[in-house]
């Protein structure tokens, strides 16, 4: 009661009233609750707070007060909480940057990561995305159904590259950054939702013996892959990566030991191939749901880059690209809930007491969600990127529209360091794809003399373990027509070209049915953990044109008659380990 004593001439702040002990745990579904937390936003105003278990969680739903606390107050405001589920201190271990407190690990850790940010750029990362597109679509035109395999290897592929200058890594990086993502989110670990297991024997605790091996086998894999680079580089072969610059300036970096430059790379690469394939889903998502797009884009991307794929060099000539980009990561934030920061010391703000210790919520959902930023936000609609009269367009338009500096990227000293990479992944991914196919909801096989693969028919195929696994039911997949008739009643969630009548029937306000997996609405079937990717989806992938298809594949085999194109391979055995002390968890 002490801690939560308000020093006289300020209010609390408002929110939620919760239950005794557990605070409003219940009130919260683990499937996208950070709808609650928006609702309650508009309910409680643009700063409220909630008793999550005896901690006091504070949510920011407006642009302004995430930037005049978390920018402007930066110093109080750029911690990070515990994370009780992993088994090593997330704030002292100097092994996840994003996680760590602001102390010396985290300040010289982010000093590295500005310089191979920097230095990746100026390189146009080597390429490295241009290489991996061709790869990624003769993946999609050979195997269609197995969309999120395609989407997830080019990301992880690209990052692999950059953090260790080879590619076979890459199906170990995304298990390691799917195991990882399950360590620490909220909705992931038993040992976050019930911390007292993590200080159990092991032996009792089978939530703390997966993280311990999770934690051993991403060490080991962190050490293989610097041992390689380091004899790449004794034999003077060593490609450009992250690794590189690390070991090539050793004792610049001040790490406490070789292990840490092992980490540093490690969690970057982790962190790209965690959130780069979320808005290239939801990419393909939006396209299905709002297809007038798709045209304008591809009109562009013909115009510009003609019979070739779209390169670095092609952005300041692609506004619509961009746009589409853009609205991909406001319409649907791949990190809804933000990254909380925690505050250092009693802090007020417009009268409010704020206390020291509050986990602090910057709401990316709610912020994206802003109608006098973003009028009609619930709508998909690049437009308001280029069309001049909308709050968000801005010129040059060569520079503007641009991910870089944009909400979702977080606010303050802990600001994403990967914006870069994320930005040149996304150009040249989502430009691939839209250059070479068609996608479309329904399957017409009149549409085409070309192969049509309707995707999705075998939802297991498509999707990676990690989306199997997370603790999501199948989804029922309802149709629009069920949608529209009575269940869905997350208000706005429809193209604009419904007419009004439909329009009416989605905003009857029946509470809590927006949150039952069977009555939701199909562009809101995202994965719960704290990085939200849209589950397997059924949806068409049609080449456009078939030389086309034929010109790509050919580039893809001549690459691979070069070497360009290893291999995946494996790093514990067939069987991934099964039984041993490092390989995959289950996810
Ligand atoms: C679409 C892709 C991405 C999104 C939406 C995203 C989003 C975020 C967010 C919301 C934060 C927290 C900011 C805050 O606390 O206020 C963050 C931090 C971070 N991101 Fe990203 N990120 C993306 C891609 C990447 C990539 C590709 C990398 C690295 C290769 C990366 C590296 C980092 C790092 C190192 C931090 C921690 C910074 C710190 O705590 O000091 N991110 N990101």
């Amino acid at each position: 009661s002490r801690r939560n004593r308000v020093p006289s001439g300020l209010k609390k702040l408002p929110g939620p009233k919760g239950y005794p002990i557990i605070g409003s745990i219940p009130d919260v579904p683990e499937k996208n609750g950070f709808i609650k937390f928006a609702d309650w936003g508009k309910e409680f105003g643009p700063i409220y707070q909630v008793n999550l278990a005896g901690t006091n969680h504070v949510w920011i739903s407006s642009d302004q007060t995430a930037k005049d606390l978390l920018s402007k107050k930066g110093s109080i405001y750029s911690d990070r909480p515990h994370i009780p589920g992993l088994i090593d201190d997330n704030r002292t271990s100097a092994q996840y940057l994003p996680l760590l407190s602001k102390n010396d690990g985290w300040m010289r850790q982010r000093k590295f990561a500005n310089v191979i940010m920097r230095e990746s750029e100026k390189a146009l990362f080597h390429r490295y995305p241009e290489i991996e597109a061709k790869r990624m679509l003769v993946e999609l035109l050979d195997e269609p159904y197995r969309y999120n395999h395609a989407l997830e290897s080019f990301v992880a592929r690209v990052t692999c590259r950059l953090a260790w200058g080879r590619s076979e890594a890459s199906d170990e990086l995304k298990q390691r950054a799917r195991e990882l993502l399950i360590g620490v989110s909220p909705t992931g670990a038993f040992g976050n939702k019930l911390p007292f297991l993590m200080a159990l024997p092991d032996w009792l605790s089978p939530p703390k013996t997966w993280e311990r091996r999770r934690a051993r086998t991403e060490r080991s894999f962190f050490e293989i892959m610097q041992r390689e680079v380091e004899k790449d580089a004794r034999e003077k072969k060593a490609p450009q990566s992250w690794m590189k610059i690390f070991l090539d300036n050793r004792s610049k970096w001040g790490f406490r030991h070789g292990l840490e430059g092992a980490y540093a790379v490690g969690m970057h690469g982790i962190a790209g191939a965690l959130t780069i394939a979320a808005p290239m889903q939801t990419f393909c998502l939006a396209m299905c749901f709002y297809p007038q797009y798709l045209p304008m884009l591809q009109e562009e991307l013909d115009r510009v880059c003609g019979d070739r794929l779209p390169i670095a060099e092609d952005r300041p000539n692609l506004p619509f690209l961009r746009a589409v980009i853009r609205e991909c990561l406001r319409w649907r934030p791949p990190v809804p809930t933000g990254i909380p920061h925690e505050l250092t010391q009693d802090d007020e703000y417009n009268g409010y007491h704020i206390p020291k210790g509050s986990v602090v919520h910057p709401l990316e959902w709610a912020v994206a969600r802003d109608p006098s930023m973003f009028p009609d936000p619930e709508t998909f609609n690049p437009l308001r990127w280029v069309e001049p009269g909308w709050p968000t367009y801005q010129e040059p338009l060569t520079q503007f529209p641009t991910i870089i500096n944009c909400s979702q990227f977080g606010y303050g000293r802990r600001l994403c360091q990967g914006q870069t990479v994320a930005d040149e992944d996304l150009l040249i991914g989502i430009g691939s794809i839209a250059w070479m196919f068609n996608i479309s909801r329904e399957h017409d096989s009149a549409v085409s003399s070309i192969s049509s693969h309707p995707i999705g028919m075998d939802a297991k195929a498509s999707s990676s373990q990690e989306e199997l696994n997370t603790g999501v039911e199948e989804p029922k997949s309802p149709t629009m027509e069920d949608v529209l008739l009575s269940k869905y009643t997350y208000p706005g969630a429809f193209p604009s070209s419904r007419d009004e009548e439909e329009r009416k029937v989605t905003e009857q306000p029946k509470e809590l049915s927006k949150f039952d997996p069977a009555n939701i609405d199909p562009t809101l079937d995202f994965s719960t953990l704290l990085i939200a990717k849209p589950l397997p989806f059924k949806f068409e992938l049609q080449p456009r044109d078939s030389k086309r298809a034929e010109g790509i594949r050919s580039l893809f085999e001549e690459g691979r008659g070069k070497g360009h194109y290893k291999e995946s391979r494996e790093f514990w055995g067939k069987d991934q380990g099964k039984g041993k002390p490092c390989g995959w968890g289950e996810v």
